[in-house]
């Protein structure tokens, strides 16, 4: 397999308080969806920005296309199609000339595939900047990183801002470019969109990679939160194989299950129930329970 980004002990210190990352490896390969995901504040971004060589890594090292970031970001970016977070534009510019500009830098204006994808997203490409909400703003940052036709998508948050139906568009878009051999690298802290979408996963938390996990993997072995209220005060001890955790509150009975869901099933219809709700963990909660078994 071909390693598109390959990261070798890659440590940014910020300063003795904030410690961006420490000691990440990991590689994706091409053709991939690798998602990368983490609470606020993990290092999604730090390792994104280390990546584009906007900041410099305080050691170890990272290549891209088997090139590496410090010494040859410039030609690595040509290639890269990059989503930042936060997107700050020239707010009196019309989108379609913002566009216009930034494909200058890769020397390639395919206008009829800015259209495309414009339409799309359902962007309005006369509109000025200053007039976009954030979600539109959003659409501009999507269209401008995937014009040049790059062979690696770097995007950052992608979906914050955009509503369910344009991100189901989005996800539309990004199969589309995986299927033309695209490989793709996003950072979410949506746990449901990295199941959805990636191939495999990266976990960080406070600077440090957690785990690389493929998503078939991860959703196998996917726990799930079970709250039960019970109708009125009995005294029920659950049994079964799949209960991580057991607490009760009241007449309520919370639940950490991560086991096959039939026999769970078979034991509730057996239960004086009053209401349920069967939802997905928190990052958190997969942090502490899940990697940490
Ligand atoms: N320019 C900076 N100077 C000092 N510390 C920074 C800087 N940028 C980030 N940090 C710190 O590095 C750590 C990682 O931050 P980073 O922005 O990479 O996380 P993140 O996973 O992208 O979070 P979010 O989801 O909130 O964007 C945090 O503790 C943050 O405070």
């Amino acid at each position: 397999m071909n390693k598109i980004v390959d990261i070798r002990n890659l440590t940014k210190y910020y300063n003795k308080k904030s410690k961006g990352v420490e000691n990440l490896s990991f590689s994706i390969e091409e053709g991939e969806i690798f998602g990368f995901i983490g609470p606020n504040g993990a290092g999604k971004s730090t390792t994104i920005r280390l990546l584009l060589n906007f900041i410099y890594p305080t050691s170890g090292s990272a290549t891209i296309f088997g090139k590496d970031i410090v010494k040859h970001s410039k030609e690595i970016r040509q290639q890269v199609g990059y989503l930042p977070s936060e997107i700050h534009y020239y707010d009196d510019m019309k989108v379609i000339d913002l566009l216009r500009y930034s494909a200058n830098f890769h020397q390639k204006l395919d206008t009829n595939r800015m259209k495309k994808l414009a339409d799309r997203l359902d962007l309005d490409l006369t509109r000025k900047i200053e007039d976009l909400s954030f979600g539109n703003r959003k659409k501009v940052g999507i269209v401008q990183a995937l014009l040049h036709e790059p062979k690696l998508l770097i995007l950052d948050e992608p979906t914050g801002g955009l509503d369910p139906l344009m991100q189901n568009t989005f996800f539309e878009l990004l199969q589309e470019e995986r299927d033309k051999g695209v490989t793709i690298f996003f950072s979410s802290h949506v746990l449901s969109e990295i199941q959805k979408t990636c191939d495999r996963v990266a976990i960080i938390k406070e600077g440090i990679l957690v785990k690389v996990e493929s998503v078939e993997a991860l959703t196998h072995n996917k726990v799930k939160n079970v709250t039960i209220t019970l109708d009125g005060e009995y005294d029920i001890d659950l049994q079964l194989a799949g209960i991580v955790k057991q607490e009760r509150t009241g007449n309520t009975i919370t639940l950490f299950y991560g086991g096959d869901i039939n026999p769970l099933l078979v034991k509730l219809t057996q239960l004086p129930i009053k209401d349920i709700s069967i939802e997905e963990p928190s990052l958190e909660e997969i942090f502490m329970h899940y990697y940490e078994k």
